[in-house]
């Protein structure tokens, strides 16, 4: 199967669908009051209307509270949920929807342990760990450190961008990668060239 790219932070409609057009398979709204690329429900709804139908809609949250989550649910045709922080398994599968669990890699942290915690994920996704930051920082990790055999599908994160994704995909082998920062103009802002770049160099890397 050929790998899927999922471009993350989209705050506005023409970035939305620019990334469509370029070929990306998802994109990534985040309601997290602390990002700068978070979106209220309004401009979340209108990105998603801006979208091409078979593109898949992914709402990121950190240590939500679970009327957030239900609220997001009921007001944006979501596809899948992110889960970027310490959510327990419990908590990610309650909603009954698709979900995707983040972990921030370090050395010594047992990666097949930790997906085994959450069976019935979609895949684990995995962002380099940054001191005080639950994520989208931009920074890569020693992709050394993944596993050969994960029971979830890999998602690559964590300081992809368009001059080492290429080299990252042909590395890792993931099943797909996601990008926030290292496609961007200015933060919550993308840059559509980029963007094509990514893409291109995601696509060419697992060749
Ligand atoms: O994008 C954010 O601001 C963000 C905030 C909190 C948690 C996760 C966040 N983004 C996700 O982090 C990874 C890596 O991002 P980057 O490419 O290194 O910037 C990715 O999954 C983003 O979706």
């Amino acid at each position: 199967m050929s790998i899927r790219i999922k471009i993350c932070g989209i705050t506005r409609p023409e970035d939305g669908a620019e990334a469509a057009r370029l070929g990306a398979d998802a994109i990534g709204l985040v309601f997290y009051p602390k990002s700068p690329r978070n979106v209220s429900l309004v401009q979340a709804q209108a990105v998603i209307a801006a979208l091409p139908p078979f593109v898949s809609v992914v709402a990121l949250f950190v240590n939500p509270e679970r009327e957030w989550v239900e609220e997001v649910l009921a007001h944006c045709s979501i596809d899948i949920l992110q889960f970027h922080g310490e959510e327990a398994a419990a908590f990610c599968r309650s909603f009954q929807r698709p979900y995707l669990k983040a972990v921030r890699v370090k050395p010594g942290l047992d990666l097949t342990a930790a997906a085994a915690q959450y069976p019935d994920a979609r895949g684990l996704l995995t962002d380099a760990f940054v001191e005080g930051a639950h994520g989208g920082t931009g920074t890569t990790f020693d992709w050394t450190l993944l596993p050969a055999n994960l029971p979830l599908p890999l998602i690559l994160s964590g300081g992809l961008d368009d001059q080492n994704i290429k080299q990252a995909v042909a590395a890792v082998r993931p099943a797909a990668v996601d990008v926030s920062s290292g496609v961007e103009a200015a933060k919550g802002i993308k840059d559509a060239a980029r963007m094509a770049a990514f893409i291109s160099g995601a696509r060419h890397g697992a060749v």
